[in-house]
Order: structure tokens, then sequence, then C-alpha cells
């Protein structure tokens, strides 16, 4: 009897001692694929940091020399390449994808947004960080500050430089974006990216030159603020219905309506509408020259595609300001929406959110001057 007990005691500890053992294998394993945090400070804020790849995860065979590819470098090396920002938060990292962002699609969008939402609502979640590349940056972060349904500080950054490269710029954006999403004051600013040391709203930054550490520019609003030795500054506020003011819900959604931007020019070629709708296109932002203008047979081929219910977007392909209802062109002749000061790229994620709503033309120009 006793031999059986001892047997049965023996069996029981050796059994628990297994199973700790395959825990701590699924935790170093867990670990080890970035999705949790090391060590926890209670008096810290919990940053979950969602990497897509770009160049901030890049990685190329020489340190000066222009060439790497995007994505290469998973988000916990990512988040070692900054020890400091250990002090700032708790952090914990998750791969959503690895692309670089002129890959970016739909689906990645939907996937991010959801991730977001799931974890924003987490009360445990203070705020979230996500690595971008750099190329569509400005469109995530638009498509996030009209769907994300949180005021907690969710932001984008990216850098100019691969991981590998001399002097590069991701580790110490990465540092300003994990301070800024670290402060409380950060919350319901709606989106925002954080770039060489300046923080843009998602619905006014966009990147302005190929290759400048200094590329992301607000041409419209300035920056909203800084940051510097992981401290924010403040100067302006969003204005434009944000995040949880936004009537835009793409819980249930799985894909999102075709909409397509054609850029205007001299002498432009109005078959291209014709080409738009017949790849089934549902809605049309045109880059048009200056105020949006349109080459005069464009706006004839414009006109016949809003009266079949297909809305077009007079958006412009210059940098800055905003396109005008009424002026060279008759947005009522044509049926037209006008971008209001959104670029087109912009403009174009706006309409497929509206598209998801509604297609009347009335409506998706209230949107336009929203958000
Ligand atoms: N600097 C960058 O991040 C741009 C490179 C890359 N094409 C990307 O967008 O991912």
């Amino acid at each position: 009897m006793r031999v059986f007990v001892y047997s049965l005691l023996l069996c029981c500890i050796s059994t628990a001692v297994l199973q700790l053992c395959s825990l701590e294998t699924v935790a170093q394993h867990k670990r080890k694929k970035g999705n949790i945090a090391q060590t926890r400070d209670n008096n810290l804020p919990n940053i979950v940091v969602l990497a897509t790849g770009g160049t901030i995860a890049g990685a190329g065979t020489s340190s000066v020399s222009a060439g790497y590819t995007s994505g290469k470098v998973p988000v916990n090396q990512l988040l070692n390449a900054v020890p400091e920002a250990k002090k700032l938060a708790n952090l914990s990292g998750e791969q959503i994808a690895s692309v670089g962002s002129q890959a970016m699609a739909d689906s990645i969008w939907l996937k991010l947004a959801k991730r977001v939402n799931q974890l924003c609502a987490r009360e445990e979640v203070d705020g979230i960080v996500i690595t971008h590349g750099t190329d569509t940056e400005s469109e995530t972060a638009y498509f996030l500050q009209l769907t994300v349904k949180s005021i907690k500080p969710v932001v984008v950054v990216g850098a100019m430089r691969s991981a590998t490269a001399i002097s590069a710029d991701g580790p110490k954006n990465l540092y300003d974006a994990i301070a800024v999403a670290a402060t409380r004051s950060s919350a319901n600013r709606g989106v925002l990216i954080a770039m060489n040391e300046q923080i843009f709203s998602a619905r006014e930054a966009t990147k302005t030159n190929t290759t400048s550490t200094a590329t992301f520019q607000s041409p419209n609003a300035g920056p909203l603020g800084v940051v510097y030795d992981g401290k924010v500054s403040w100067y302006h506020s969003i204005l434009r219905k944000h995040t949880i003011d936004t009537e835009f819900d793409i819980s249930q959604v799985t894909a999102l309506p075709k909409v397509d931007i054609l850029y205007g020019y001299a002498n432009m070629d109005a078959s291209l509408v014709d080409c738009l709708l017949s790849a089934g296109t549902k809605g049309i932002v045109i880059a048009g020259v200056g105020n949006g203008n349109l080459y005069p047979t464009v706006a004839v081929k414009v006109r016949e595609a809003t009266s079949k219910g297909i809305p077009v977007v007079r958006a412009s392909r210059t940098a800055s300001g905003r396109v005008t209802l009424q002026g060279e062109t008759d947005d009522r002749q044509l049926g037209t929406v006008v971008s209001d000061d959104l670029d087109p790229s912009k403009a174009r994620v706006l309409l497929q959110l509206a598209l998801l709503k509604t297609n009347n033309t009335a409506i998706i120009q209230d949107m336009f001057f929203r958000y």
C-alpha cells in the first residue's frame, strides 16, 4: 500500500514538473516570437508595438549603400535595438506583417485596425506603436484615424535608413514613438505619426522627400508637437473628427470597395476613366491640376461616371492647399465631390470607407468636410 502511495505521489510530482517545464517552454517560445513583455514594472504604461515591416525593419548587405530589403528584422530585434525604451514603458511586440509599405494592402489595414481595436479595448493596454514603411505610412495612419475606436494613443513610426545602415534613424524614431505613446497627454489626439522628433496628425502628414530623414511634413497645418529627450510638447490640436467620433465600423468588414486614383496632366487621355470603370472601380479620386481641375474631355467622362452612381472626388496633384467647391470646375454640373485639403491618397482612403455606407455624393461631400 505504502509503495503504491509513494509511486502515486512520485507520478503526480513528475507530471507537475513536466507541466511546469512545458509551460516555461511555451512562455520562452512566445517571448522569442515577441508577444510577451519580458519584465513588468507596474509604475510604467503598457505599450504594444505592432510591426508591419518597412525600412525601419530593413536589412542590407552594406552599411553605406542604399540597397536593402524592407521588413527583414523581426519586432523583437527592433525593440532590442532600443533598450532605453524599457525605461519608458513595458513593451510587448507583435508581427502583423513584414512588407515594404509599397505592398500595403486593404487586407493588412483591416487586420491592423481590428487588432488595434482589440488591444485598446483591454484595460491593461495604455497605447500602441505601429512600425511601418514610410512610402504609404500616412495612408495607413489615416485609415486608422478613421477606424480605431479608442482615445488611447496610437503612434505610427518608420525610418528612412534601414536597420543595418550607418546612422540608422529607426531606433531613435522608435524610441520617440514609444515616448509619445507612453505620454498621457497624447490621448484623444487622433492617430499620430512620430518621425524625426516631430509629431504629426495622421490627417495632415505626408511624405515629401524620397530619401531625407526629414521627409514627413504637414504642409497645410504644421506638426502638432515635438518629442525630444523622451519628452513630448504640444503646440496644436486636430479639430477634424477622428477615432471614437467617426461613423466607420470595420469590425465586420472583410474587404474594402475598389477606389482608384487618376493623375491629371496636360492633354490627359479621357479613356483612362473608361478603363477604371471597366475594371470595376466603385469610386474615383482625380489628382487634378491646380485646384483639382480636369482636362475638358476627362470632365465629360467624369459626368458620365457620376451619372452612373460612381462618386468622383476632385483632389489636387499640388503638394498643398485645398480644393474648393464651384471654383473653375462646376461640381454641381459634374456631380463631383471635393477633397477639401486631403491629398489624393488620403481622399482615396476616406472614399473607400464612405462607400461602405453610401454612394450619395451630398453625404460623401459632408464627410470630406468633417474628417
Ligand atoms: N523609408 C521607407 O520606409 C521607404 C521604403 C519602403 N519602400 C517602405 O515603404 O517600406
